[in-house]
């Protein structure tokens, strides 16, 4: 007999970057579909899956902040781009054949419908993928905390955390070569030592809700079914 998936209910957090593929800015189609692949072959496990997306393949917020613009303002900005992302994601999906829904936190109901947490539940155990765009609806938070928000009232059983790097690492692994990956680290130690993969906002309401988060990288294909299956892949983030 085929091995069973570890989990049952997942929360993705889509890194919006990697949408970009290769280019400097926006969504690479060829990127988008490979992605989509790796969201498919977990689903086909009978997998229920919600996803939430980024937006920094399009915008955020400290970006503008820095440039200038009021920071709450340029927050709403990102928020959107990650609704954005959310449908694009939803057209790839629905042409792979996989059945998906986008809800949004900010309202914008002639394009997407509002998050509505027991009508997402709903469309989980119905074997629809859900998208959930515009983070957690308001400003100076990330997508990153969105996803510890959204798969804990959705009863996720973990948070993956589907990303450029293939895990949580002593130093940003971009600009630090000697940085070394952990497999696994308890959210104290992630928290404390400040690795900035992931916000501490997020940490801290996964650790509060014990919901561990595995970290890893979307480009390495495969990945995010080993997850699933409960195999060694990335680095957990545990109680
Ligand atoms: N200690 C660390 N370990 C691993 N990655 C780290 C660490 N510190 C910083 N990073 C950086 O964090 C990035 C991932 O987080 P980030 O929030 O920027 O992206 P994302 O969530 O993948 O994208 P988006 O915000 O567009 O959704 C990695 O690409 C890596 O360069
Ligand atoms: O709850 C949220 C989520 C996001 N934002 C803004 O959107 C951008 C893009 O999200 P990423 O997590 O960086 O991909 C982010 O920089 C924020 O500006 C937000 O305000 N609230």
């Amino acid at each position: 007999m085929p091995a069973a998936p570890r989990y049952k209910r997942i929360l993705v957090k889509l890194s919006g970057e990697a949408l970009m593929g290769d280019d400097a800015y926006g969504i690479n189609r060829d990127t988008l579909a490979g992605i989509v692949a790796e969201v498919k072959a977990v689903a086909d496990l009978g997998v229920e899956i919600g996803v939430v997306i980024g937006g920094g393949n399009i915008f955020r917020g400290m970006a503008g902040a820095s440039s200038g613009m009021d920071r709450a303002t340029a927050d709403y900005m990102g928020m959107l781009a990650t609704v954005m992302n959310a449908m694009a994601l939803s057209d790839a999906m629905r042409q792979s054949g996989l059945n998906a829904r986008v809800q949004s936190a900010l309202s914008i109901e002639q394009v997407v419908e509002p998050y509505i947490r027991g009508k997402a539940i709903r469309y989980l155990e119905e074997g629809k993928v859900v998208i959930f765009g515009g983070g957690t609806g308001n400003p100076f938070f990330t997508t990153d905390t969105a996803a510890a928000l959204r798969g804990s009232e959705i009863g996720a059983e973990i948070v993956l955390k589907a990303t450029k790097v293939d895990g949580v690492y002593s130093a940003d692994p971009k600009k630090d070569p000697s940085a070394t990956r952990y497999a696994r680290i308890s959210f104290d130690e992630a928290i404390g030592r400040g690795l900035g993969v992931m916000d501490a906002t997020a940490f801290a309401l996964c650790r509060d809700q014990k919901l561990p988060i595995n970290v890893f990288s979307i480009f390495k294909a495969g990945a995010l079914k080993r997850v699933v299956m409960g195999e060694d892949e990335g680095t957990l983030v545990h109680v």
